[in-house]
């Protein structure tokens, strides 16, 4: 196959840290080469780099038979590499089409052109996005593939994205991997970060392993079963598709009913959760998921016949009443993490912990460094900044504040999205712990996996209502998604476009 990208030796160092100590490859035409390995390995560094977001320490780079250097990511795209980051951030206020050909080289095209244009390229995607829906209207992972579509509209030969699918769910991947392999069939080359076993397994030809800044091995993931990926990837023996043990205690610990919001977003619902349950929560985008957490936390208003806790009725009509009454909530938004960036790993953990004395102090800074081995956060210092932390390190960090933070009901929105297959395993036999402990927990997930393997229940939500809450002794992924759907007799499969349904923006 003929090489699109060869790079070469390339290291990077942040301050102290060594990122990338020299990687070599090359990216032939027309492949989809998946770059994983744990959180903190280096990978966002080295597709920042071949985007032009930031600039190697040495090491040389070749496209196309020429020299590439791209000093920012116009550059690189004058090159033909467009990217979409991690954190990505678009214009809120740009329309879905203005977002599609936000490029310069496109501002010659009218607003009708552009209109007309993104229409055609979001249908021929099976997006039924409005091009003149506010960019900013649209829940992330909407956003997420409007940027894909930009990259079909940019004309470009290679495309990097960085865990671009981290909370979609099975439909959204489907979308996704469609959109990706028409890239693909374009012509382009493609370098996808993703921790997510079955992208590896559907959409990608060759993966690169990184671990610790360093090319650790390569592999074609084609027919080979999950725990095997999953060992070529983490080294480790993975068990995949245990279910949780039977659930016996019948004492209720949250109970809400006919909790609705104003803004019909939630309708009508009942929930009793008991103690130390993992009850999950899942449902297509806008189905409800976030909006219910949201106000059982008091973050937006609602409305409710009973709100019970050990029987006690309580008022929440804030995070501060929620915590009152020992209910945390860990959002899914990067900007609600909970964590103070400029601040060191051990502050973010220790935080609350105040007016310690010498002793005490020790005592609980050994625990910040057994919980950093545990989490298994790349990191060489408990008092450097949480700011510099990868993004799925961060994301533990969050968590884990949840954790230790004695609440004994914990609403946890995507928790594990952005953290390596490894570490997604020990996080959930230590959510299982504190659920044999007591703490009731709420899993708000788009991994039916996931859900079926920590959850003793599962509710499914469409359109703000609790459509159905199965045990999931008795569910099946497949049962979930035709619920999540609203399609119970019809075959599962993702379909190209659901017209007249509430997703649509
Ligand atoms: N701005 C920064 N300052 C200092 N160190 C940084 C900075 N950005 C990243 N690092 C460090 O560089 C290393 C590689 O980080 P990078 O974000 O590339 O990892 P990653 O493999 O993408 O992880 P994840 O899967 O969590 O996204 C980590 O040790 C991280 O702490």
């Amino acid at each position: 196959m003929e090489t699109l990208l060869t790079v070469t030796n390339v290291t990077k160092n942040h301050d102290m840290t060594r990122a990338l100590k020299g990687v070599s490859f090359e990216i032939a035409r027309g492949e989809v080469v998946g770059l994983v390995g744990e959180n903190g390995a280096g990978k966002s560094t080295l597709l920042s780099i071949l985007g032009g977001w930031t600039a190697p320490t040495s090491g040389s780079m070749e496209l196309d038979g020429e020299p590439y250097a791209p000093q920012s990511p116009e550059e690189a795209l004058a090159c033909g590499v467009g990217s979409i980051q991690q954190k990505f951030v678009v214009d809120p206020d740009h329309t879905v089409a203005q977002n599609i050909f936000r490029a310069s080289f496109h501002a010659d095209k009218s607003p009708e052109e552009q209109r007309e244009r993104a229409r055609e390229l979001l249908e021929s995607s099976g997006l039924d996005f409005d091009p003149d829906a506010r960019m900013g209207d649209l829940v992330r992972a909407e956003q997420a593939l409007v940027e894909v579509v930009r990259l079909i509209a940019e004309e470009t030969q290679l495309v990097l994205m960085d865990e671009v699918a981290a909370t979609f769910n099975d439909f959204e991947i489907a979308q996704f991997h469609q959109i990706t392999r028409r890239l693909v069939r374009e012509g382009r080359s493609v370098i996808y970060i993703t921790h997510r076993i079955d992208e590896i397994s559907s959409l990608v030809g060759r993966v690169i392993v990184l671990r610790e800044g360093l090319i650790a091995r390569e592999f074609h993931p084609r027919a080979m079963p999950a725990t095997e990926i999953a060992y070529e990837i983490t080294q480790r023996e993975l068990v995949f598709g245990r279910r949780p043990d039977e659930f016996e205690d019948e004492h209720t610990r949250l109970y809400v009913e006919h909790l609705s919001t104003p803004d019909g977003h939630v309708r009508d619902v009942t929930l009793a959760l008991r103690r130390g349950e993992i009850f999950g929560l899942t449902g297509l985008r806008r189905a409800g998921m976030t909006e219910l957490a949201s106000a059982l936390v008091g973050v937006t208003p609602a409305t409710w016949s009973a709100y019970r806790i050990d029987g006690a009725d309580v008022e929440v009509t804030s995070p501060a009443d929620a915590l009152s009454h020992g209910i945390g909530y860990l959002s899914d938004r990067d900007d609600e993490l909970g964590i103070t960036t400029e601040e060191s790993i051990a502050k973010n953990l220790l935080d609350g912990r105040v007016a310690m004395g010498f002793r005490e102090e020790v005592a609980a800074l050994r625990e910040v460094v057994a919980q950093v081995q545990k989490l298994r956060i790349r990191t060489t210092d408990i008092q450097s900044d949480v700011g510099k932390l990868s993004g799925g390190n961060q994301q533990k960090i969050a968590l884990a504040r949840w954790m230790g933070s004695g609440c004994e009901i914990l609403i946890l929105n995507h928790p594990t999205r952005g953290i390596d297959v490894g570490a997604r395993q020990d996080i959930g036999e230590m959510l299982k712990e504190l659920a044999q402990r007591g703490t009731t927990i709420v899993l708000i997930s788009s991994d039916m996996s996931e859900l079926l393997e920590l959850c003793n229940r599962t509710a499914v939500m469409r359109d703000g209502v609790v459509v159905s809450v199965q045990d999931n002794a008795e569910s099946t992924e497949d049962t979930l998604m035709r619920e999540a759907l609203g399609v119970m007799d019809e075959p599962s499969e993702p379909r190209q476009s659901r017209r007249g349904e509430r997703a649509a923006v």
